[in-house]
């Protein structure tokens, strides 16, 4: 047994720090293409509505960094030290690569803070955090998926029971699932997200005893291109002409208070179905939840080929 310390990189989609970062960030997720003025009033407004111009990603992705850090500490005391980086925002994933080699870090594993693997996702994660660990010579594994991790599953299971207690029981209740829409594309690529989220999906309502249910996709990107559907709000509509007035919104893909979920879901999907005469309600997030992060440390761990 050795006591080297092993570098834990967490990976996160990002945010930016501000309203005034809100161009820079959209021009990077657009890979270098600025927005039309319209489109970045249209995502700024967004941000607006959600909470007045505050970013929860940023602290919900740092509360978690430090809970995982306290969860491995408790595992393998000293081996691990996790550093931060974020796919659209400072530090960028090559930044958190270069804090672990300065540190004198020359093994370690990578993660990302969702739990289906896409190659237009994780796999671009991953893409770039080798291609950085390569240049400074630090060897790095990675956790690809951990969408039937037991832990995440009973994380999950906790939050839909709890939820469905808000509803009338005696009438029914549909559950939809939903994660991040992807373009139609990753179909002809035998891409696994749509598979591994069906999955997460089914194991959930199993276990939660949930007969109802259904998976749908949201937040489609804004693009010319056709994206997976059908979309939350199509699908809403649906339900409502086949007489459904009690939906559990539960979106496995993502894991933290943010955007897509304190809008997309809270205020759009709430007003569409408020329309609609449903009673919409959603399943808590993740955030820093002890099993979530058993099931990120457990992961970590299991890949950790350097250990005794
Ligand atoms: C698969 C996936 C996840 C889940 C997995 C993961 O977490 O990685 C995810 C999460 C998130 N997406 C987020 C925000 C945005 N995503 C956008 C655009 C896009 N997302 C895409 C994919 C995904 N996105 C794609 C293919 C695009 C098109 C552009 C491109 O080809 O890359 C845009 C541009 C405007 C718009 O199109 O809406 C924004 C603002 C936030 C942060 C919100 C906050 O700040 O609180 C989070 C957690
Ligand atoms: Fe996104």
């Amino acid at each position: 047994m050795s006591n080297e310390r092993i570098g834990v990189l967490v990976m996160s989609y990002g945010t930016p720090e501000s309203l005034d970062g809100v161009e820079e960030y959209y021009t990077h997720i657009r890979r270098g293409n600025p927005p039309t003025p319209e489109l970045l009033d249209e995502l700024k407004g967004r941000y607006e509505a959600v909470v007045g111009g505050v970013f929860p990603l940023r602290e919900n992705t740092n509360n978690q960094v430090a809970a995982l850090q306290k969860t491995l500490d408790a595992a393998a005391p000293g081996r691990y030290v996790c550093y931060q980086g974020l796919k659209h925002a400072r530090p960028y994933i090559e930044d958190g690569v270069e804090a672990m080699a300065k540190d004198g870090i020359t093994k370690a594993i990578g993660i990302v803070l969702a739990p289906h693997y896409s190659m237009m996702s994780v796999g671009g994660y991953i893409k770039r955090a080798k291609e950085k660990a390569g240049e400074l010579g630090v060897a790095m594994s990675f956790v690809e998926s951990y969408h039937l991790h037991p832990k995440l599953i009973e994380a999950l299971v906790d939050r839909v029971v709890g939820k469905l207690g808000e509803f009338d029981r005696s009438q029914p209740i549909k559950v939809l699932f939903s994660a991040h829409s992807l373009p139609e594309r990753i179909r002809e690529m035998g891409d696994p997200y749509e598979k591994q989220l069906l999955e997460t999906s089914e194991a959930v309502a199993n276990k939660a005893g949930v007969a109802d249910w259904s998976f749908t996709w949201q937040s489609a990107g804004r693009t010319h291109e056709p994206w997976l559907g059908p979309d939350i709000l199509d699908t809403l509509k649906e339900l409502a002409d086949q007489g459904m007035k009690q939906v559990l919104s539960a979106p496995v893909g993502f894991v933290s208070d943010h955007l897509e979920v304190l809008y997309d879901l809270d205020i759009e999907a709430k007003a569409v179905s408020a329309d609609l005469d449903i009673h919409f309600e959603r399943i808590d997030m993740l955030n820093t939840d002890a099993f979530y992060m058993e099931a990120l440390a457990e992961s970590v761990v299991d890949k950790d080929e350097w250990k005794a």
